[in-house]
């Protein structure tokens, strides 16, 4: 059943539509991904399903409750935590834990929620002697205090170091096996391919895309990459003609040939190589990346 529904969302900023027709569904107990360019739209989204910002046009639902008009009731089942979240500086995490537990008419107990987040040790330390990832994980236990079935976190590794953003990753899917749907906004391709269900890629304020990280980067025209270093020289246009292939190229140093296109195209090379008994040295084929299926459907730069 989906938790969240949006459809046909739009949204202006002087005369400018910066989410322009965005429609899509989150099912309950998955992660939904939301990633996109800067400026793409995804904040502007996600603060609509929040309550936060109130739609031009389109429905938003999140349990079948408008944001706007039911606030007080989907604030009770949404959890979130805000791009560039600050708080008080002097506040400990013990205050900040209590003071959000207020705001809801049934918090979980926070203590466990600080225990099960590393922070147990950190009740009595103040906000801005917290670390960058001890922030972060902070962020989460605020977005799930308040006892709810879905959480958004915006950008949430954006600034931790790889062991921290890795820390946080398992911190999500924790939190996914405790029952809550999450809506992730992120940059990271690597971040949405690890932990996504399912991936809305946005761009200019439409949805290009919306599969599995797999669907996605099988969209890709290049979906396989194949590299080697032949054993005797070969000239590109050797290699002119390949089934599927999108690009040949030849590294001047050594030789090594990098051909993009599709398992068609690997198992051609292969004839061609076994064909003019030509030895492949150092052969690899790898699958492409989500960063090469979102630099094809949005154009941008990861
Ligand atoms: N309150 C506002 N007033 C005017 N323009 C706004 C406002 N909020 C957002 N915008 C513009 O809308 C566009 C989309 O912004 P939004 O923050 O939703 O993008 P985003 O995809 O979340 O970007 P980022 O990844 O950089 O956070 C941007 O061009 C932004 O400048």
């Amino acid at each position: 059943m989906a938790i969240i529904e949006v459809r046909d969302l739009r949204k202006v900023y002087g005369g400018r539509p910066v989410v322009d027709g965005v429609s899509f569904a989150v099912e309950e107990g998955e992660i939904f991904g939301f990633l996109g360019p800067n400026g793409a739209g995804k904040t502007t989204t996600v603060e609509c399903v929040e309550g936060l910002r109130v739609p031009d046009s389109g429905s938003v639902r999140v349990a079948g409750l408008d944001p706007v008009a039911d606030h007080r009731e989907v604030t009770g089942l949404l959890g979130a935590q805000l791009q560039e979240s600050e708080l008080q500086a002097k506040l400990t995490v013990r205050e900040a834990l209590e003071m959000y537990s207020a705001f809801y008419d049934r918090p979980v107990d926070w203590r466990p929620l600080a225990e099960r987040l590393g922070l147990g040790e950190k009740l009595g330390t103040r906000f801005a002697k917290l670390s960058g990832g001890q922030k972060q994980r902070l962020f989460i236990a605020l977005a799930l205090v308040g006892g709810p079935r879905v959480v958004v976190l915006d950008e949430l590794t954006t600034g931790l170091d790889p062991r921290a953003r890795r820390d946080t990753w398992q911190l999500i899917e924790d939190v996914r096996a405790s029952g809550v749907t999450v809506l992730l906004v992120t940059h990271f391709m690597e971040e949405a391919q690890r932990l996504c269900d399912r991936i809305a890629v946005i761009d200019q304020g439409r949805i290009a895309a919306l599969d599995t990280p797999s669907g996605l980067i099988g969209r890709s025209a290049s979906n396989t990459v194949i590299s080697f270093t032949p054993s005797r020289p070969l000239a590109v246009h050797e290699l002119d003609g390949l089934p599927a292939a999108v690009s040949v190229a030849t590294d001047e140093k050594d030789g090594r040939i990098t051909v993009n296109g599709t398992d068609e195209t690997v198992n051609a090379v292969i004839t061609l190589l076994a064909r003019n008994h030509i030895t492949a040295h150092q052969l690899r084929v790898v699958d492409a990346t989500l960063d090469d299926a979102f630099l094809d459907l949005t154009g941008a730069s990861a």
